[in-house]
């Protein structure tokens, strides 16, 4: 039988889901003994039996599922001079399902990655989100969003604007669905809305708090 996204490919053209994690060896009280593609629509939910031995030394047997969106990069514009950022507001549906209060989140630029480098998908996501186009990109953390479940790890970087380099107005790729708006604001306001819980996206609330700590407004 010809399973799509195992055999035959999916609706992404994607074959060999079930391989994913099988040839794991980093870790020897871990050996994966099946993974079984429960799904595979935009993104890819397995469930995986694998081998642990805990720390006493028992092996036990135990089931995972995960949810592979892939990975993304994100990235943070920020102007010291005039003390701004720049983020993009936009629908997020699964934050709206989960009792946001419309789904509209405030958030940093980011895309997933698709086979290209973190660096060069932070750079466009930038020029497409919000309509800059970036010099120097400086790397600032990579993260796993939810290790519980998400496979996914965000590649997160910062880059300075100016007013100049908003070559274009941004707002997304209107044939793929996107509709952003691009937001400036204050950094110690971007900071505020942390704190009141207006910016509630998790790579927005670590660069920002990393800008201010480690990054371009520390001190
Ligand atoms: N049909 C369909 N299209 C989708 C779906 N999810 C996303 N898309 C399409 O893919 C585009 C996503 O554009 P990106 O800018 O590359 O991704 P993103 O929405 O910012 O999300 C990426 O980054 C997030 C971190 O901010 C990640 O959480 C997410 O998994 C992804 O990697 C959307 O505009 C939409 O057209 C889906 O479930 N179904
Ligand atoms: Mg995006």
């Amino acid at each position: 039988m010809s399973v799509p996204g195992i055999d035959v490919p999916d609706a992404r053209g994607r074959t060999g889901l079930d391989r994913a994690g099988r040839d794991l060896t980093g870790n020897p009280d871990v050996v994966v003994r099946d993974v079984h593609l429960l799904a595979s629509s935009w993104n890819v939910l397995r469930r995986t039996t694998l081998a642990r031995r805990r720390r006493d030394g028992a092996w036990l047997t135990e089931q995972r599922d995960t949810y592979d969106a892939g990975d993304a990069a994100a990235l943070l514009l920020h102007d010291v001079e005039r003390g701004t950022v720049l983020l993009s507001r936009q629908f997020r549906f699964a934050a709206y399902a989960n009792g946001h209060p419309d789904g509209m989140l405030v958030e940093v630029a980011a895309g997933a990655l698709d086979g290209e480098s973190a660096e060069a998908v932070a750079r466009r996501e930038a020029e497409e989100e919000l309509g800059v186009s970036v010099a120097d990109v400086e790397h600032a953390f990579d993260a796993f969003m939810s290790p519980g479940a998400m496979t996914q790890r965000i590649h997160c970087f910062a880059a300075p604007y100016r007013p100049a380099d908003r070559t274009s107005a941004g707002g997304g790729l209107a044939d793929e669905g996107e509709d952003i708006e691009v937001v400036e604001l204050p950094f110690s306001e971007a900071l505020a809305m942390v704190d009141d819980g207006r910016i509630a996206d998790a790579k927005t609330i670590m660069l920002l708090q990393w800008a201010a700590l480690r990054g371009p407004f520390r001190g």
